[in-house]
């Protein structure tokens, strides 16, 4: 059995260390020949997650070509480009895991669906949840959803996943658990925007809140099952995104509320910050849904500069009084 790993950043990085700690052959595709190189010789990915030492069994490639034996694939290249970077591999029918957390800004598809039209037969997973890189590289303890309709295939993906301190769930609700993970970066913008403007903690939770119930809207509305949304690719991710400096989302959000730009906050990260990407998609599908997502705007509005953070945190306050249901 080998694995291949999809994508160099951190997420890749720290997937790689999950399957290598099983003891199967373990490939890792980066784009940049710095990480290829950092990881063969040093065990180290020095751009990405640096001073995490990498089990010396992960092997990293930078030619697609070298994944043509790879018996199972995680895709964890950004949401934008995941497209791109599946067009370009070895056309086989193997099982595809996708782990990034976005829609596809383009065409305004899931991106289970984007890999679907263009790999119609193999299996395909979806893995999300609370899952902080550095923490999961470190080996510290997590838990995420594996969401995949073929239940058989599920548990053997999972088995090839799961360790000690990296607990899978199964789930057959590939929707829902792709929705908690696009949707939560988009509102742990909002929640960095609370801390860079000190609103405080009560602000932050009602935040999490109503951002859940916008949440729980959107998935119902797409398909999603309302306990996926309760889980951990859903809620479980949304609290830690929004709770942590450590998530790019929420530090991108922290910079705006300080008063900076959009495109001087993201004009020299190397990092990807998701949620920027995901919100100006998320709200058009939500338009054409009909579904009411006010911190999602007020995040796009933020995002384009079409408004302060003082009047986007004016504007949601000033929202109708309405009942707390969904
Ligand atoms: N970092 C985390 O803690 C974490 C956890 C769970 C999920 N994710 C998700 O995983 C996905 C990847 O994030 P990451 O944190 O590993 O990335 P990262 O921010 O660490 O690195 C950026 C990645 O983008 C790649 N990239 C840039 N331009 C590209 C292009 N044109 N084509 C292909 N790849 C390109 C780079 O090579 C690099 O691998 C994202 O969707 C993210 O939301 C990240
Ligand atoms: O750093 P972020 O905001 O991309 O969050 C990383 C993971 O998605 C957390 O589960």
């Amino acid at each position: 059995m080998k694995l291949g790993v999809i994508g160099g950043g951190a997420w890749g990085t720290a997937l790689a260390q999950v399957a290598a700690a099983k003891g199967q052959e373990t490939l890792l595709w980066a784009r940049e020949p710095d990480v290829v190189a950092s990881v063969n010789a040093a065990h180290e990915n020095r751009l990405y997650l640096p001073g995490i030492p990498l089990n010396p069994a992960i092997r990293a490639t930078g030619d697609l070509a070298d994944t043509a034996d790879c018996d199972a694939l995680l895709i964890v290249t950004p949401a934008q480009h995941m497209r791109t970077v599946i067009a370009d591999l070895p056309p086989r029918d193997v099982p595809l895991v996708l782990c990034a957390k976005g829609i596809e800004d383009k065409t305004g598809l899931f991106l289970h669906d984007v890999a679907r039209t263009m790999q119609p037969r193999g299996a395909i997973a979806v893995l999300s949840g609370p899952t902080f890189a550095h923490e999961v590289a470190a080996g510290l303890p997590t838990a995420v959803t594996l969401a995949i309709e073929d239940q058989a295939m599920g548990e053997r993906l999972r088995d090839r996943l799961a360790g000690p301190a990296f607990r899978p769930y199964l789930s057959s609700d590939v929707a829902g658990a792709e929705i908690g993970g696009a949707v939560k970066n988009v509102l742990a913008i909002a929640c960095g925007v609370v801390e860079g403007k000190r609103l405080g903690q009560n602000a932050r939770a009602a935040l999490i809140s109503r951002g859940f119930a916008e949440m729980t809207r959107f998935g119902l509305a797409k398909g999603a099952r309302v306990e996926t949304l309760a889980g951990l690719s859903g809620l479980g991710d949304l609290v830690l995104t929004c709770s942590s400096i450590s998530s790019r989302n929420f530090s991108l959000g922290k910079g705006l509320g300080e008063g900076k730009s959009a495109a001087e906050l993201m004009a020299d990260r190397r990092t990807v910050a998701e949620g920027a990407f995901t919100a100006p998609v998320l709200l058009r599908v939500a338009k054409a849904a009909n579904v009411d997502m006010p911190i999602a705007a007020a995040v796009c509005a933020l995002l384009a500069g079409d408004c302060t953070a003082d009047e986007a945190v004016e504007r949601l306050l000033a929202r109708p009084l309405r009942s707390e249901g969904v």
